[in-house]
């Protein structure tokens, strides 16, 4: 897949998510049909690569420490650990609102108001739980990504969409995903809940970014939790997480870098 790709499959029912870095916007098959607006499919420009890439030495360092360290799912947290999982959440919050100022180049947060689309969220059949989370997070028209890609996600058919990094893609994948997830039935009490959703993201600040994002679409919706997964850096840490989490009893979605492995996880 090409640098600037979001991919979206059905994979046995459960979303697979691969995304690396953001360019333009093409949705072949909806424009074919005439469904969409050539502007949207036409606003195209290569932009630039953000994230930062880990070295390669590093990543083979991380990996040895992975393997060395397994990744069993026994045990039971402490209160000591549920406090560290506080902490790796607010830090994962610190990273993305950094990198989100650094691609801002220091604005606060939203998106470039040239990116927006004539299409309002309560136009689309969106759930009531999201679009509640969709107005405490600020967002009442689409940007055009979302537009183009959201009602053709929700009919159930696959989008590969590439658009300008900041036009809001990460809500364009999520949020049909969570409206796909919403609907699954919910298994209670389960000692490991399933992993429906996969996303992964090239970089961790960009997972971190995307975890974001997630819970703010996810307030109100109380089976779903988040969690990612960088492998390496946290990985007894984020073991720890998605066993003690209460909120994660229920249906799951994982962020996770393409670096870490994660071994014993299943999709
Ligand atoms: N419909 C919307 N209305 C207003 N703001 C929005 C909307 N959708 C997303 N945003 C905000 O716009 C900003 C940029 O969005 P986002 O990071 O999702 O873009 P992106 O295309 O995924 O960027 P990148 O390619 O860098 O990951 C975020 O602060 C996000 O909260």
């Amino acid at each position: 897949m090409a640098s600037g790709d979001l991919l979206l499959r059905a994979h046995a029912g459960a979303p697979v998510l691969a995304r690396a870095f953001s360019c333009r916007l093409l949705v072949p098959a909806r424009r074919r049909s005439g469904l969409i607006s050539p502007l949207a499919a036409s606003k195209v420009g290569i932009a630039d690569v953000v994230g930062r890439v880990r070295s390669g030495g590093a990543d083979q360092k991380r990996r040895r420490r992975d393997a060395k360290e397994g990744f069993g799912f026994s045990g039971v947290a402490t209160r000591r650990e549920l406090i560290d999982d506080e902490k790796v959440e607010q830090d994962e919050e610190d990273e993305a609102l950094k990198l989100g100022v650094e691609k801002n180049g220091g604005e606060t947060g939203g998106v470039d108001g040239s990116y927006l689309s004539e299409t309002r969220f309560d136009q689309c059949a969106i759930s009531p739980l999201s679009m509640k989370a969709v107005k405490d997070a600020g967002y009442e028209r689409m940007t055009e990504v979302q537009e183009a890609t959201l009602p053709i996600i929700l009919q159930g058919k696959d989008v590969l969409a590439k658009a300008k990094t900041g036009t809001g893609k990460t809500v364009a994948f999520l949020l049909p995903a969570i409206e796909v997830l919403s609907t699954l039935p919910h298994q209670r009490g389960q000692l490991r809940p399933p992993i429906n959703l996969l996303v992964m993201c090239p970089t961790r600040e960009l997972a971190n970014q995307v975890a974001v994002e997630a819970r703010k679409l996810l307030r109100y919706h109380r089976t779903l939790g988040v969690q990612v997964v960088i492998g390496g850096t946290r990985l007894t840490q984020e073991q720890r997480s998605m066993q003690a989490n209460p909120c994660q009893e229920g249906l799951r979605i994982i962020l996770r870098t393409h670096l870490g492995f994660l071994p014993g996880s299943r999709v």
